[in-house]
């Protein structure tokens, strides 16, 4: 089946303009602000007794089931949630997405991590041009080359076959991939393609992380992956130089050619580094990076570890929630009700956070993943169009797998502050056990918490319920829940590449919801650019002591302070050990590359 998109420019137009204003002064909004204190006086207890609002409150997709009748939210509230998408302009804005508009105005970049994944027949312009047959270019040279290094066809610099890889990349040209690499390493159908083979992620620029990265690896059979949309970022580059100094300490300049490739929008600085040209991936521009774990960024390090075919099966479940979200109504489009559930939650009941809480350990990477999907994206101050908004967007994202969460922070997520929580279940187990003598096994066991887990947090314990059971009085009102706490709860029929890529377009375009509904930019990050330049500065600073001796000037007190300290203190230190031993001690791994690697590369 085809999937076509057409640009309806005419009506955009419109609604482009419809959606200038800020939607907090829509009808929509102020009707909800009045709502919402009906709302507030009703106890989810209640809410839930009505069977009709609970089983209107369930939508199947794809085998994918979502219910969100644990929301503190009436079927009133979901039809006027309808409307402020309506007023929002919600579905002109995902066509506009999809039709390859420039939305990302501050960029002027379209926005179509949705064509990455789109079927080889489908036309999705940008610009006028259908850029599918360019995906497609790549992914077949992606496929071909896993197909190489996986056959043994391309071997290292002695001959040897590359069974390891090291991705370097941060961001998101880490944290998807990782996600996603998490998933794929315990499914069984995935991973007997991975036998022998490892794949690690080298982000952070902390020597620990290199020193983590190569333990145990021999740069003779090791492919070292460079993603880096921009190949500017300072901690990539750095970590790269750092790879690339340890294979040529071990095998020579030449070797860079066999052992080093490279991901980018940014070719020439690619060929500038020193990688060959031939061994890049290309993405594009309206790639977003947290978006971009569909294109190379994600593909190739996933197809070396576990074969192409694997990975167009994850590309394939996310392509069905793309569909699925172009084209369902909103009252049945798991995406935009996700989404404009989270508005309701953070910008009428007033909840900033959020905790995303997977019954799988094999999602214990998702939460990071999505942390950065969704703050980056919506941690806005002013609306796409520059203006201040009167009220809060982004949430606060984290989460854990349970049941390990259940020991940790749980205990203020029922008793403390209130934060709506997304329950992810599993129903068939990537690795099911069982022990003839045990009343469940152990995925039941899993299970168990996460039925049980909404109802604690809706309904809590009465101190009438807690005095039934007897309980001893000066205990009651710590053993008391209050309950009236909101979940959602999303089943999925199991964790294989497919479902995997469901559930990451199914947040991608949660996200994307909410910030069409707040009337911010979900797809630039000027918030990040700060902190980099100022990080610039010190970066000179600490070359210039190092080197000319130069005392720290420039910065206020407590910065100077706190670097004359680290220089002093570290000058000492080095005079005693030599800083690269100290590297060396406790690293023996380094030590044949002691003379390259350094903490400052200005
Ligand atoms: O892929 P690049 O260009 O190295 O960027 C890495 C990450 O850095 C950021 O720009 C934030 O600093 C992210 O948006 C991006 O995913």
């Amino acid at each position: 089946m085809s999937f076509l998109f057409i640009a309806d420019v005419s009506s955009i137009g419109v609604s482009y303009m419809a959606s200038v204003a800020l939607i907090s002064e829509s009808g929509s909004w102020k009707d909800l602000k009045v709502h919402v204190e009906d709302i507030k006086k009703t106890h989810l207890r209640e809410l839930m007794a009505d069977p009709g609002r609970c089983q209107s409150m369930v939508v199947e997709f794809d085998d994918i089931l979502l219910d969100y009748s644990r929301q503190c939210a009436t079927l009133e509230t979901v039809n006027k949630l309808f409307k402020l998408a309506e007023d929002a302009c919600l579905k002109e804005k995902i066509n506009r997405m999809f039709s390859g508009e420039r939305i990302n105005s501050t960029e002027n970049r379209s926005v179509l991590h949705v064509a990455l994944r789109a079927q080889r027949d489908a036309v999705i312009c940008s610009d006028g041009k259908n850029v599918v047959p360019d995906v497609w270019g790549v992914l077949d040279k992606l496929k071909e080359f896993s197909e190489r290094v996986r056959n043994g066809s391309w071997v290292g610099a002695t001959g040897k076959e590359l069974k390891d890889v090291i991705a370097i990349g941060i961001g998101g040209s880490f944290l998807g991939p990782l996600f996603v690499h998490t998933a794929l390493q315990t499914d069984p159908e995935a991973n007997q393609y991975a036998k022998g083979r490892q794949l690690r992620f080298l982000a952070n620029v902390d020597p620990i992380d290199v020193a983590r990265n190569i333990t145990g690896l021999n740069p003779e059979t090791t492919l070292v992956v460079v993603v880096s949309k921009t190949f500017t970022t300072a901690e990539t580059m750095l970590n790269a130089r750092t790879l690339r100094a340890w294979i040529i300490d071990a095998l020579g300049p030449s070797a860079v050619a066999k052992h080093m490739v490279a991901v980018s929008t940014n070719l020439p600085l690619v060929e500038k580094f020193g990688i060959d040209p031939n061994n890049a991936f290309a993405f594009w521009d309206w790639v977003g990076g947290r978006y971009s774990v569909c294109s190379a960024v994600g593909v190739l390090p996933l197809s070396l570890q576990y074969g192409f075919a694997v990975v167009e099966k994850f590309l394939k479940g996310a392509q069905s929630i793309d569909q699925h979200f172009f084209s369902a109504p909103l009252e049945k489009n798991i995406p935009v009700i996700l989404g404009l559930l989270s508005i309701w939650n953070v910008s009428f009941l007033g909840y900033p956070a959020r905790a995303i809480l997977p019954y799988s350990q094999a999602l214990e990477k998702f939460a990071p993943h999505i942390q950065q999907v969704s703050m980056e994206s919506n941690g806005k101050g002013v609306s796409i169009d520059g203006f201040p908004l009167p009220f809060e967007s982004g949430e606060i994202d984290f989460g854990e797998p349970g049941t390990n969460g259940q020991h940790s922070f749980y205990q203020l997520i029922h008793q403390g502050r209130v934060i709506p929580c997304d329950f992810i279940g599993v129903i068939k187990s990537q690795q099911p056990v069982y022990l003839k003598d045990e009343i469940v096994n152990n995925h039941d066991e899993l299970m168990s918490n996460f039925f049980a887990q909404p109802d604690a947090l809706a309904y809590g314990k009465t101190a009438e319920q807690l005095q039934k059971e007897n309980l001893p009085q000066h205990l009651i009102s710590h053993k008391t829940f209050t309950g009236n706490r909101p979940s959602l709860s999303i089943l999925l029929p199991s964790l294989n590449a497919y479902n995997i890529g469901q559930l990451l377009a199914t947040y991608e375009h949660r996200v994307a919801v909410q910030g069409f509904i707040w009337g911010i930019n979900s797809f630039d990050q000027w918030g990040v650019e700060l902190g980099k330049s100022l990080a610039t500065q010190v970066r000179k600073q600490l070359h210039a002591s190092r080197v000319k001796g130069e005392p720290v000037e420039g910065f206020n007190f407590s910065t100077k302070t706190m670097l004359s300290k680290y220089l002093k203190v570290l000058e000492n230190f080095s005079n005693h050990m030599g800083e690269k031993k100290f590297l060396s001690n406790l690293f023996p791994l380094l030590n044949k590359c002691s003379g390259r690697i350094t903490l400052v590369d200005v």
